[in-house]
């Protein structure tokens, strides 16, 4: 491993996250916060037991994200005044300061250490990213070491990350390219085989 990375991970306010999956949880919002939540904290807990990554942070403004992820000893930054994705993105990149930084997002409940690991190696000293399994979406961004992340996130954010120069790292992860949007995506992590937090707070419909 070249240089340990420091990952920001983005976690929306839990009232407003993940509205593509409302359906998986009938529209029950207790039921869905908990769902939400429970993306994060498998996301969280298994880029915390991968070799190669130093330090993990959240970037949120929902106290209650906050708590949990104080319980995995897992700081959490509040989310800066300007708005939006790419803001927090920043702001979490610029209070971890100097090192080899690194974005991951939140909805990825099969995340194996194994995957993330080969992925931090296949990028060597490149800004780099992997794209989500359907390949328009973004699940990693890797900034170079001391390099700047340079954040696209959005609709189409692997084609934006691929034009600023960023390369794409295609290796056999599905964990960790199975990002969780839609009912179908859980079904699909579901096989592959979810974190305990999410296996926890499934829907009825999956038991
Ligand atoms: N801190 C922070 N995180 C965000 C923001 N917008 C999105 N995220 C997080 O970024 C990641 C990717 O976002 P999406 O997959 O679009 O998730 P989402 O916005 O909750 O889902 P939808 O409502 O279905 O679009 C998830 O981990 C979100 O929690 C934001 O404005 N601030
Ligand atoms: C937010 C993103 O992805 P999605 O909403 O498709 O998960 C993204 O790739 O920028």
């Amino acid at each position: 491993m070249r240089d340990e990375v420091d990952l920001v991970v983005p976690v929306k306010t839990l009232g407003r996250a993940k509205t593509r999956l409302t359906s998986a949880t009938g529209g029950d919002p207790v039921s869905h916060a908990a769902l939400a939540l429970a993306l994060a904290m498998d996301t969280v807990s298994a880029a915390l037991a991968t070799p190669g990554v130093r330090r993990v942070v959240t970037i949120t403004s929902d106290p209650a994200v906050a708590s949990e992820m104080a319980a995995l000893g897992v700081e959490s930054l509040p989310e800066p005044a300007e708005p939006g994705l790419n803001e927090a993105l920043r702001h979490g990149a610029r209070t971890l300061g100097s090192g080899r930084i690194g974005a991951l997002q939140a909805d990825l409940p099969a995340l194996r250490s194994a995957e993330l690991q080969a992925a931090l190696e296949a990028a060597g000293g490149r800004r780099a990213f992997v794209p989500d399994r359907q390949g328009t979406g973004t699940t990693l961004l890797l900034a170079a070491p001391g390099g700047a992340l340079d954040p696209r996130f959005g609709v189409g954010s692997a084609g934006h990350h691929r034009i600023s120069g960023a390369v794409a790292l295609l290796g056999p992860w599905p964990s960790l390219r199975c990002d969780v949007d839609t009912e179908e995506d859980l079904r699909l992590a579901l096989t592959l085989g979810l974190g305990v937090h999410t296996a926890n707070a499934l829907p009825a419909w999956t038991t």
